[in-house]
Formats: C-alpha cells, structure tokens, sequence
C-alpha cells in the first residue's frame, strides 16, 4: 500500500551518500488524487502550536507512520499532504507535516488556496466541493535553515513566497501534483519566478505519473536556485532527486543583486487595498 511505498522511498533516500538532512513527499500520497476520495481517506492530524504539537490529539495512520520514517532515517521529513479530518466541525483539509529527526512533528499546514479551475475539455478539478482551506501561512526552523512550506496551488500566489522570504526562510518547498494540462504551461516557470523574486530555493515534489489514475500527474519533482536555476529535475516517472542548499550562494545572489534591501515598500501601497 501507500505507507509502504513511503517507507521505502524515504528510507532509499535517506541510504544515499551523502546522507539527506531533508526529505519531502509528494502531495496526497495516501489518497487518490479525487474530490470524491478525500473523506474516505482522511485521517486525524494533530494540533501544533508554535512549532511542538499540542499534546492530547489524535492521529491517523500515515501520521503515525511518517513519524517513524523521520525517525528511523534520522532525518528532517516534509510528509507531503493528506486528506485531514478535523475534530469537531469533521471538515477535510489537504493537510502537510513536517517532522524532526525524533519524530516529533514541527510544522502542520493545510493548503491555504483551494485547485479550483476549469480549462474547458482538458483540466477541470474543484478541491473546494469537499475540502475546506487553511487559514494560516507555516514555516520551520531546521540546523539548514528555515524553511517555509506551501502545498501545490500555493505556489501560484506570491504573496506567501515573499512572506516566507521576508521571515528569513531559505526555502520554500511544496508538495504538489500538477496535471499534464498546466504542468508543461507552468510547474517550472512557477518554481523559477518564487525563487528569482526572493532569492531563495524552491522545491517541489510531485507524485510519479500513474497510467491509470483519473487524474494524470505532471511528475517533474524539481529543484531551482536562489538564481531561478533548476538545479535537479526528474520526469514523470518515479524518482528520487538531490540538491544541496547552499546558503553561501544564496548570499553571494542576494549580494551581487541586492534586491532584497532595495524594495520600496514607501512607494508601494499595500496590495490587500
Ligand atoms: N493539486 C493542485 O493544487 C494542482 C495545481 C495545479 O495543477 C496548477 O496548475 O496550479
């Protein structure tokens, strides 16, 4: 099953030389791809609070499971998404966790902007007929780095690269699952305009293409410099992709194009307006 996919990739990646300080899961891995799947396998995710889970919550399976990856590895573990249950209202969220190398979860962030398009005849998706959206922008501290996390969709909206920029992360990294309609358009030009606006990485993971699915992934796990580089891409089989990041050439762009310290946040009016 899932889980046991899961394992066996983290555990494969965590194998290589040098060994990973970070490892990241697609979004959804535990769920089909499907509005109409995700109740049926949501899960109870717990409550975290200024980076340590609030004790006294449940969990589901794949949460549990996660934990022993990241601790079995010994390593810093984004565990993609899953469908989450929340206590109470029973609404579902596409929700990501990001764990220590005790296993102790550091991060919960539930997609913040819902997939809902309609390309006629080729891409039509609507995440908000049985999902609910996050509410709040998430982040970690790691020894690497801090590290802003957004799922999929996220991507497209700017503001919260810049935030999370802005709040000193490294990195934004998102589990993600593209289509075959909007991923040739713009997986890639989305990953290279979030880190040439902010000079910062930015990684995204996504589901191998799968012949029979209802909805076709793009694949294309990929990684893009702080210069708008992509620096490791897969395609749209399975895969495993490695990249360094590597804060001394982070600096070294930021100081050759110091826009970080040249916006001119007197000239703009605030785009909430
Ligand atoms: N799972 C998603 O949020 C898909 C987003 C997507 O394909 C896009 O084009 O944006």
């Amino acid at each position: 099953n899932n889980i046991a996919v899961a394992r066996k990739a983290v555990a494969a990646a965590a194998a290589s030389v040098p060994k990973p300080d970070l490892i990241v899961l697609p979004e959804v891995w535990n769920s089909p791809y499907a509005v109409t799947a995700f109740r049926e396998y949501s899960e109870r995710v717990p409550a975290v609070k200024d980076g340590a889970e609030v004790a006294g919550t449940t969990e589901g399976e794949s949460i549990t499971a996660l934990r022993e990856m990241a601790r079995d590895a010994g390593v810093w573990l984004i565990g993609g998404s899953i469908p989450e249950i929340e206590d109470g209202t029973e609404n579902i969220y596409n929700t990501l966790t990001a764990y220590n190398p005790e296993g102790k979860i550091v991060a919960k962030h539930r997609k913040v902007h819902l997939f809902d398009i309609d390309i006629p005849g080729r891409q039509t998706f609507k995440e908000s007929e049985t999902l609910s959206a996050g509410t709040w922008l998430t982040s970690f501290e790691a020894p690497f780095g801090k590290i802003g996390v957004g799922i999929c969709y996220d991507v497209r909206f700017p503001e919260m690269a810049m935030i999370a920029a802005r709040q000193g992360c490294v990195a934004m990294i998102y589990p993600a699952a593209f289509n075959t309609t909007t991923g040739p358009m713009h997986w890639t030009l989305l990953q290279r305009s979030r880190a040439n606006d902010n000079q910062i990485y930015v990684a995204m993971c996504s589901p191998a293409r799968h012949p029979g699915a209802a909805y076709q992934a793009y694949g294309h796990s990929s990684v893009v410099n702080p210069l708008g580089d992509v620096v490791a891409e897969a395609d749209e089989t399975e895969a495993i992709v490695y990249a360094d990041i590597d804060t001394d050439m982070l600096a070294t762009t930021r100081r050759n194009l110091p826009v970080t310290i040249q916006r001119r946040f007197d000239v703009y009016d605030d785009v909430s307006k």
